[in-house]
């Protein structure tokens, strides 16, 4: 049973060309909203011919493609491979706009926990804690994360049947419960660094993420 979700509306909606490093270029339609619960500035992206296929997941026809994203400042930003955020939503990006759907930027730094204590528990890990047992041992959640805005997002826009990309069963859990229809989740690639193999391990064998780890020699 889906729980009453307080309404959300769209508050802006401009037109912004993206260029990423490696030259990829599309165009997204971003959304800025009122009434989201937490207060939080988040954003939802609108790649491809997002209109024409909210239509159609809405007539009936396949699911919206979406990504919620979690804010990664160091991965997103600054090209930090302590993680895979930042391929994973340039990824998302260029998956999305080819049937056409959404990317929601969601300010849960950290999974939840903020950029400086996102830092301190980097620093734990650099002593060994695996990134859940970091953010633990700081009196945190292992992921503080909630998806009300998400889903609040998502039916401002008129978006409640979707697929998601997502490696993250969490996602979809949440989502479901707060009554977005989740079709399907369909995972991202794998984008592995020397730095990030060991998060990536911590992902799937601690909230059993669906990333491939056995293709990796
Ligand atoms: N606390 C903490 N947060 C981290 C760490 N590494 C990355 N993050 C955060 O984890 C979140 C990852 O977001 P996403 O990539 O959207 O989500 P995910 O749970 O990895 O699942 P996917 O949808 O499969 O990518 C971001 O908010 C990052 O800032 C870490 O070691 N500790
Ligand atoms: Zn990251």
């Amino acid at each position: 049973m889906s729980r009453a979700l307080p309404s959300a509306t769209v508050r802006t909606q401009v037109t912004v060309p993206l260029r990423f490093s490696d030259g990829y270029a599309t165009t997204a339609r971003v959304f800025s909203f009122h009434g989201l619960s937490d207060g939080g500035e988040h954003l939802a992206f609108g790649v491809g011919d997002w209109a024409a296929a909210l239509d159609r997941a809405a007539a009936g026809g396949p699911p919206a493609l979406v990504r919620p994203h979690s804010e990664c400042l160091t991965g997103d930003v600054f090209g930090s491979q302590r993680c895979d955020c930042g391929p994973q939503l340039r990824e998302a990006v260029e998956r999305i706009a080819e049937p056409g759907g959404l990317v929601l930027y969601l300010r849960q730094e950290g999974r939840g926990i903020g950029l400086y204590a996102k830092l301190d528990a980097y620093a734990l890990q650099d002593s060994g804690l695996d990134t859940y047992e970091a953010n633990l041992a700081l009196g945190r959640g292992a992921d503080e994360r909630d998806y009300t805005v998400a889903a609040q997002m998502l039916l401002a826009l008129g978006a409640d049947r979707v697929a998601l990309l997502t490696n993250n069963p969490d996602k979809a859990e949440q989502l479901r419960r707060l009554g977005i229809e989740v079709v399907g989740r369909v995972p991202t690639a794998l984008h592995l660094s020397p730095a990030n193999a060991g998060y990536l391990a911590a992902k799937v064998s601690r909230a059993a993420h669906t990333i491939d780890l056995s293709v990796v020699p």
